[in-house]
């Protein structure tokens, strides 16, 4: 990319906990006492050392010649030491590489650490040994570290100030970037025109305090300055909004990635989701909070929405399509905990026990066999045969029973299963009635008064689907009138928004109903698939523009990565749109190298490599190609 950016300052940048995600001190010990038994005490002792050291709380001459002392290490760990270095160089630092080779000139080290360990480490990212600025090791004749030189001022206490002294740069702004209090100082001195705190190694509060600015990553000093960075946008800059409790890797993968993330325990209603959208890339939902219209008016970042359960009815899918967010759920991460509660629902109620577990907690003792059955040989009515009911389906001819469904997609037929052509040729056969489809607004009151009267007397209901697919007064209704012998409930039209709003509903108290809070996907094996399912999408998303699985997008499975650009545009779908895009890359010579497009009726998404060689100009013609709904460049 041309560099577009005012002159460039003097970086200087610190070495350990900065440039490295360690202090190479305590790694060396750490390296050198392998196998003692004093390891673990000697090298917490030098670590406490570098830290007050760092913060200010031990002077830096006295907490480097205590560190030295206590150091047992020969020449030989230093070999070691530096190939471990070499795997710990900061993330954002080790991405930003190519900044590195190409503005080299303009970049120092200037570290209390050592140049033996240094110089070889930063070589790799352009820097020469004359643009090192550190101490050096004095060893005796058997090669043991003895010291240091103390005639470097870096040894000694302000020896940064005095060092960037002595460099004399005054002929651009100098910035510093580092994690301690010796690296403010230098600004403090007035020798640098601005001070980065770096955290994202470590943020030590007394130094961060003092910072002009707080940089979490090395992207985002680039951005800040507007200098060639490798991702086209600071991950540190992405938000997560995280509700209704989903499980804490989600956060963690989120975090990892580098984004920041927000969480709030229970569900939100709009108004409340309409307060804090604003500026959130990634909204993570479960089956509750509704993202409405509204709110995608007012959600002006809004990249990814993630479904951390299977049903999606809860979301604009075309409102989130025609404004170019993806929409990620996890379609099979919970189906086996909801069969599970399926099929112990059906064995709970064929036997009466919510009834007789009610009495038994008063005191009463009826032990009779009215009513209860076995469940082997009962024909079981699955509506919807989708993934959970077709896997309800195998478990349940396991146990013995036969199987029905219906579905209005022509199903795989599982096993022994027999389709039925209509719902109320299944719902006349069936002992046990079980839904398992989908929350489409079509399916509100797929089970009313007139369906519940078809079923067979004294026959089981279950609803594990969505609350409104079923008629809650009927329903009701049909248990009071003795119609139905049972039903398990886990679903409904009106769910309370946390755990401490109470439950209300027609059907609480009625006898041989069990009623669970919404629960059938509530396992923790589902909640951690989950967890992991629907991050790994979304972080694919945001990274490569990877859309497989969205439940929105079109669906593009991309080959591995190139040595490219990645442009992403999101379109409605009108001819004429990829040629103009082309059209904006030819008028300015960038050569694609890869081209996938896929469309559907409202919209079109086209993910386009090119050649490394581009400029804003490129981008800003893209950008304002007509009928552009999202654009974006990702590296
Ligand atoms: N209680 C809970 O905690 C959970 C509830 N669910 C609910 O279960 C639903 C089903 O999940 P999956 O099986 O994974 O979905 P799926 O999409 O694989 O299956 C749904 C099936 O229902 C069929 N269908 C839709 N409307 C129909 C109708 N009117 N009559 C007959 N068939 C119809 C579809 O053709 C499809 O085959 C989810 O959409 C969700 O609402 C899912 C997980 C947990
Ligand atoms: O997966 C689904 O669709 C569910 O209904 C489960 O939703 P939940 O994550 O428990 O709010």
């Amino acid at each position: 990319m041309a560099n577009t950016a005012p002159p460039l300052p003097y970086i200087v940048i610190d070495f350990d906990s900065t440039f490295t995600q360690v202090e190479a001190l305590d790694e060396l010990a750490d390296i050198a006492l392998r196998g003692r038994p004093e390891r673990e005490q000697v090298v917490a002792q030098i670590k406490a050392l570098t830290d007050g050291g760092m913060d200010g709380s031990v002077s830096f001459s006295e907490s480097l010649r205590r560190r030295i002392e206590l150091l047992p290490a020969r020449r030989e760990h230093l070999h070691l030491l530096v190939e471990h270095l070499r795997t710990k160089v900061t993330e954002s630092i080790r991405r930003n590489q190519a900044f590195f080779q190409q503005y080299a000139a303009r970049v120092y080290i200037v570290s209390s650490g050592f140049r033996e360990f240094i110089e070889p480490v930063v070589a790799e990212f352009g820097i020469p040994p004359e643009q090192v600025l550190a101490n050096t090791f004095t060893f005796d004749a058997e090669g043991r570290i003895t010291g240091f030189d103390p005639d470097n001022p870096l040894s000694q206490d302000g020896g940064k100030i005095r060092q960037l002294r002595l460099m004399g740069l005054d002929d651009a702004p100098v910035y510093v970037l580092g994690d301690g209090i010796t690296d403010y100082q230098i600004r403090e001195a007035g020798l640098a025109a601005r001070f980065y705190a770096f955290t994202e190694n470590v943020a030590r509060p007394a130094v961060v305090a003092q910072a002009d600015e707080v940089v979490p990553s090395f992207d985002e000093f680039l951005y800040q300055n507007k200098l060639p960075m490798t991702l086209s946008y600071p991950k540190n800059r992405i938000r997560a909004l995280l509700l209704e409790n989903i499980d804490p890797t989600a956060e963690r993968l989120f975090r990892e990635e580098g984004y920041q993330v927000e969480v709030v325990p229970g569900g939100l209603d709009e108004e409340e989701l309409l307060a804090r959208i604003e500026g959130v890339s990634i909204l993570g939902i479960r089956s509750k909070t509704q993202v409405t219209p509204r709110v995608l008016e007012r959600a002006n970042r809004l990249v990814a929405v993630g479904a951390f359960c299977i049903g999606t009815n809860q979301i604009d899918l075309l409102g989130c399509m025609q404004r170019g967010i993806a929409v990620f759920n996890a379609p099979f991460s919970n189906t086996r905990s909801v069969v599970e509660l399926a099929l112990g629902e059906i064995i709970a109620l064929a036997r009466r026990l919510p009834v007789k577990s009610e009495q038994m907690h008063r005191g009463v003792w009826d032990k009779s066999a009215h009513g209860a059955f076995e469940i082997r040989g009962k024909k079981l009515g699955i509506v919807g045969y989708g993934n959970i009911g077709s896997q309800l389906s195998v478990v349940a001819e396991a146990v013995g029973m036969q199987v029905l469904y219906y579905d209005i997609a022509e199903k795989l037929q599982l096993g022994n299963a027999t389709k039925c052509r209509t719902l109320e040729e299944l719902l006349r056969q069936a002992d046990v009635v079980t839904l398992h489809v989908d929350g489409r607004p079509e399916n509100t009151h797929l089970i009313g008064a007139a369906e519940l009267a078809l079923m067979k007397p004294g026959a089981l209901l279950l609803n594990n689907a969505r609350g409104h697919v079923v008629d809650i007064d009927a329903l009701a209704d049909a248990l009071r009138a003795g119609h139905l012998g049972g039903a398990s409930v886990d679903v409904f039209p009106y769910e309370p928004k946390t755990n401490d709003e109470p439950f209300a509903s027609p059907l609480r108290g009625l006898p041989n109903v069990l009623l669970t809070p919404h629960v059938g996907g509530s396992t923790a094996e589902a909640q951690r698939n989950i967890a992991e399912f629907v991050p790994e999408r979304i972080i694919g998303y945001v990274n490569t523009g990877n859309t497989l699985q969205s439940v929105n997008l079109p669906n593009i499975q991309l080959p591995p990565q190139q040595q490219a650009h990645r442009l992403i545009h999101i379109h409605h779908n009108v001819p004429g749109v990829l040629a103009h895009i082309n059209n904006v890359l030819a008028a300015h010579s960038v050569n694609i190298l890869g081209q996938y497009l896929k469309t559907n009726e409202h919209i079109g998404y086209v993910i386009t490599d090119v050649n490394r060689e581009y400029d804003q100009e490129v981008i800003k013609a893209l950008r304002q190609v007509e009928q552009t709904i999202k654009f974006r460049v990702l590296y």
